[in-house]
């Protein structure tokens, strides 16, 4: 007879099915009636190992939480490791770590590493991204033998690649070798499929089998066998709600920590603990910056400095150079020796922002960096100087589909794609938008110190409300308008719903406000000032006047008449007493003024304005 279960893409539908099958499964047993479909009887050990599945699913179906669930699958993988009589495998063989990760494409939303009693710590256990690479490439299980550096597809034949060949779907990078030659002698690599089968995360288990060097260990039957349970496991297992809030305490790095960042910052003060390169990815002004530094303070380099590269303010012709430090001489103009951000960081951690606006040298050169922890100054002959650096790198963008459009080294990002964090917008943790509102407010008044100012709770409410694409960022823009607002209007230390409207209705996220574009030309002003010519003549304050000039050209060409023009721009009263001329005769020289600078400027070249900059630094 032959049962078909059919179940819709429900957990409960699917587990009941599960249960029924595996009570006809015991049932059948009991009565002797057991039949493979080939006819054969099943060996005897196949019905006692789906008594121990359904125990197991039951411990799952019961756990508290998504990490118990993943130590209990966990606990069970490896008892049906050790107690494998009937599955033929090699006895000998110890399982020493496992982690169940559960994952979206690109960041880890949870990780639950686990030690067996005989294994180290569980906290050593971290994974790197090239087994995650594998796993969502091939949807299968799969063995690294880390003594031969070899991947091993179990299933079918048994397929062998060479990690050190070059093979077009594997990237294997110096440190990934190194990574996988202090661990276990095996690894095992098993897909957690979501009921709709989307690949949701993994499981890893880690063997201490040194006698099964070069053999196709775990055994290719055993190893069916653990995707079986965990294939039974994970519709449950995906479901068990995260465990309970355990509160992050806040302090002046952390000032909010809402219950949706709970599992983020769990993941941040475990990878804080370890040296690997920590990737955090998120929209603009969602804190990264601020979290980079919490894990710095979170880290065992604590006491080390903590340096920023935020490479948005640099020009890319400097990215080597502010990374690596140079020497007097290395270039034309380079008077003094300067110290990199690498050199400043020693016994502490470099945070490099932005790391997806990187030069393409500078690629090169980081890669060479965290690969070998080597690097070298600009124009230093005394050889390679070794970085004591816990490397912290943050991006906006999707780094893949920079990678997929040529813009940045593939062999980078998977060398930085190690621990990648997701760091939640706003509006997906509105849990804390009040409390980032209130320390914000509190924040300002203590700055302008203008006294104790509250929210009311429909003005929080208010906020709450809105969506916010700039987040904390664009929070706290709004904050600060507001209190502004509050206290020109008078009256008592409280800010309330209209004073928030008020200051919402001055924001048009899509559009860029006045403030942004003098922003923006303030930036370049500045960038253009970083690259003087490096003998202590920056770019004069003054030249930023020809932004006024700009203003009243642009003025005069959009408008039929010179005195419109004037009128436009509030300067109606020059044309009454004839002094226009003269102030447009002005404006046009400030424009020639900076037209000229900046030509000289760019005729100089570009390094020589940050070796005068630094001039001094040593
Ligand atoms: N821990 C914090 N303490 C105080 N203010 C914070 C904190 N985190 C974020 N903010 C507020 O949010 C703003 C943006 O934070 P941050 O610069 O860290 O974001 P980001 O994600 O690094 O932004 P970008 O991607 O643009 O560099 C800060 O200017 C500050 O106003």
């Amino acid at each position: 007879m032959t049962l078909v279960f059919r179940v819709g893409s429900c957990t409960e539908c699917a587990t009941t099915a599960q249960s029924a099958a595996f009570d006809i499964l015991q049932s059948s047993r009991q009565a002797g009636r057991l039949r493979h479909a080939n006819g054969s009887t099943f060996p005897s050990g196949v019905p006692a190992m789906y008594a121990r599945l359904r125990q197991l699913l039951e411990r799952v179906a019961n756990a508290s939480s998504f990490e118990q669930a993943s130590v209990e699958l966990m606990e069970a993988l490896a008892g049906f490791c050790r107690n494998n009589d009937d599955l033929e495998a090699p006895r000998g063989a110890e399982v020493v770590h496992g982690s169940v990760h559960l994952r979206s494409s690109r960041a880890y939303r949870r990780l639950i590493p686990h030690a067996f009693a005989t294994g180290g710590k569980a906290g050593d256990v971290v994974r790197s991204a090239e087994l995650w690479s594998w796993v969502s490439r091939w949807r299968r299980a799969l063995i690294i033998d880390t003594a031969l550096l070899q991947v091993i597809i179990p299933s079918g034949d048994g397929e062998r690649m060479d990690l050190d060949a070059s093979h077009d779907d594997i990237e294997l990078t110096a440190s990934v070798r190194r990574y996988l030659d202090q661990q276990a002698s095996h690894i095992l690599v098993l897909p957690l499929l979501d009921l709709s089968q989307a690949l949701a995360g993994m499981v890893t288990l880690e063997f201490d089998a040194a006698d099964q060097i070069g053999e196709v260990f775990p055994p290719p039957a055993l190893v069916e066998t653990l995707q079986t349970v965990v294939d039974a496991a994970a519709p449950r297992l995906l479901t068990r709600p995260p465990r309970a809030n355990q509160g992050f305490e806040t302090d002046e790095l952390l000032p909010v920590a809402g219950p949706t960042m709970t599992p983020v910052l769990e993941l941040l003060a475990a990878f804080a603990r370890h040296g690997e390169t920590l990737l955090l990815s998120g929209q603009t002004g969602t804190g990264k910056s601020r979290l980079a530094r919490w894990c710095h303070a979170q880290s065992p380099r604590a006491d080390g400095p903590f340096e920023v590269l935020d490479l948005m303010t640099i020009p890319e012709t400097m990215h080597m150079a502010r990374l690596m430090g140079w020497k007097r001489g290395a270039f034309t103009g380079a008077t003094s020796n300067v110290d990199g951000a690498v050199s400043r960081a020693h016994g502490g951690t470099l945070f490099i922002d932005e790391i997806d606006k990187l030069s393409a040298d500078t690629q090169a050169g980081l890669l060479q960096l965290l690969e070998d922890r080597s690097y070298r100054v600009l124009g230093d002959n005394g050889g390679d100087r070794r970085a004591d650096v816990r490397f912290i790198v943050g991006t906006n963008v999707d780094l893949m589909s920079q990678v997929e459009a040529g813009r940045f080294r593939r062999d980078l990002y998977y060398r930085i794609h190690v621990l990648p964090v997701q760091v939640p917008a706003l509006d997906e943790r509105s849990d804390e938008i009040a409390d980032w509102a209130r320390f914000m407010l509190a924040r300002c008044s203590q700055q302008l110190d203008a006294g104790d100012w509250k929210f009311s709770e429909s003005a929080l409410l208010e906020l709450e409300k809105q969506s916010w694409p700039g987040n904390l960022r664009q929070l706290d823009n709004v904050v600060r308008r507001t209190h502004i607002m509050a206290r020109a209007r008078g009256g008592e230390a409280a800010v309330t719903r209209a004073d928030v409207l008020r200051a919402l209705a001055m924001e048009n996220p899509t559009a860029p406000s006045i403030s942004d574009h003098l922003r923006r030309a303030a930036h370049a002003f500045v960038q253009l000032a970083l690259t003087g010519d490096g003998h202590g003549r920056p770019l004069n304050l003054e030249l930023a006047d020809a932004f006024a000039g700009h203003v009243l050209d642009q003025a005069v060409k959009c408008s039929p008449s010179k005195a419109k023009a004037f009128d436009l721009v509030g300067l109606g009263n020059l044309v009454e007493h004839k002094n226009h001329y003269r102030r447009y005769r002005k404006a046009q020289e400030d424009i020639a003024a900076l037209e000229r600078r900046e030509a000289q400027v760019h005729a100089m070249g570009p390094l020589a304005s940050e070796e005068a900059k630094h001039r001094g630094a040593d």
